[in-house]
């Protein structure tokens, strides 16, 4: 972004997991990890969990081959300016900006992202459900720390990682400030969410997160996913095991997910999304915030 070009961005969040939206079809914003970290930041910028760059699939070289099947690409970037491969309610609150700017309307649409192609369905209630596709179980055990407590955690990959851990209280995980320490650390080269549950009741769970690149957040929702799958294993439910579907309700701090898992493995979520607001970025503000 240059000085003095004015930029829409929107706000909007999914069960309070929330994103700065960035509309910019043709690609043509430089929108550098040091930009996503100022939008991002709580004070000084606009504030979210991360950024969703709205783009044409056919304007981004890694969405182009997947343009005839989703016109849009949630280019989404963590709220450090890392970029991940998926996130799930930023799939929801990309729909709902794409129904708020009359592109899309109720019903089913596909975007594009860095794990494939989702599809997604708007419904008449307000309700998105997203097609998650399936999840990646690696073998073998992860532990997971936090302070002086370790916990065994299920690797699971939902086009992204993560480390789901059972555990007592979900006062136990501490303050989570820091990336919970993780071993093996081949396990997660490039990093990992991690995940604490606990039971509410028959597949009724709850959880908190510490995102990769966000640090703990008040959703996630390839979080709930994986949380859904390593629950469904521990309670003797995998439904490619049982022949029939399974779904859990995932209670997080910001809200309540339902995820369904089908004897396939294919994986769907749903959830609310809202868009909270729109505005202008400033271009010579963010010139002179990143530097
Ligand atoms: N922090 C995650 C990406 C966002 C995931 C989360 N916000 C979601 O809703 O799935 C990662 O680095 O893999």
């Amino acid at each position: 972004m240059t000085t003095r070009t004015r930029t829409p961005f929107l706000k909007g969040h999914g069960t309070e997991n929330d994103f700065v939206i960035v509309p910019d079809p043709e690609n043509a914003l430089d929108l550098t990890p040091a930009a996503v970290a100022v939008l991002c930041d709580r004070r000084a910028g606009i504030g979210g969990d991360g950024v969703l760059h709205v783009v044409r699939s056919a304007a981004h070289p890694e969405a182009k081959p997947m343009a005839a099947e989703a016109e849009w690409f949630m280019d989404y970037r963590n709220g450090d300016g890392s970029v991940a491969e998926m996130c799930g309610n930023g799939v929801r609150v990309f729909a709902r900006y794409l129904q708020h700017a009359g592109h899309v309307g109720e019903g089913d649409l596909a975007i594009a992202t860095r794990a494939g192609v989702k599809t997604v369905h708007i419904a008449k209630n307000g309700d998105i459900t997203v097609g998650m596709g399936r999840a990646r179980l690696p073998e073998g055990e992860v532990t997971v720390s936090v302070g002086e407590r370790s916990w065994a955690a299920r690797n699971v990959n939902m086009g992204n990682p993560h480390a789901v851990a059972f555990v007592g209280d979900l006062a136990d995980a501490g303050t989570l400030y820091d990336p919970p320490p993780f071993s093996p650390a081949a396990a997660y080269p490039d990093g990992v969410n991690v995940e604490f549950v606990v039971d509410r009741g028959p597949r009724h769970v709850a959880m908190r997160v510490h995102e990769r690149g966000s640090g703990e957040t008040r959703s996630c929702g390839t979080g709930a996913c994986a949380v859904a799958v390593a629950a469904a294993r521990r309670d003797g439910a995998d439904p490619a095991v049982t022949g029939t579907p399974t779904t859990y309700t995932v209670d997080l701090p910001g809200g309540r997910l339902v995820i369904t898992e089908r004897p396939d493995g294919e994986i769907e979520m749903t959830g609310p999304a809202v868009i909270v607001a729109e505005g202008e970025i400033d271009g010579e503000w963010l010139e002179n915030a990143v530097g």
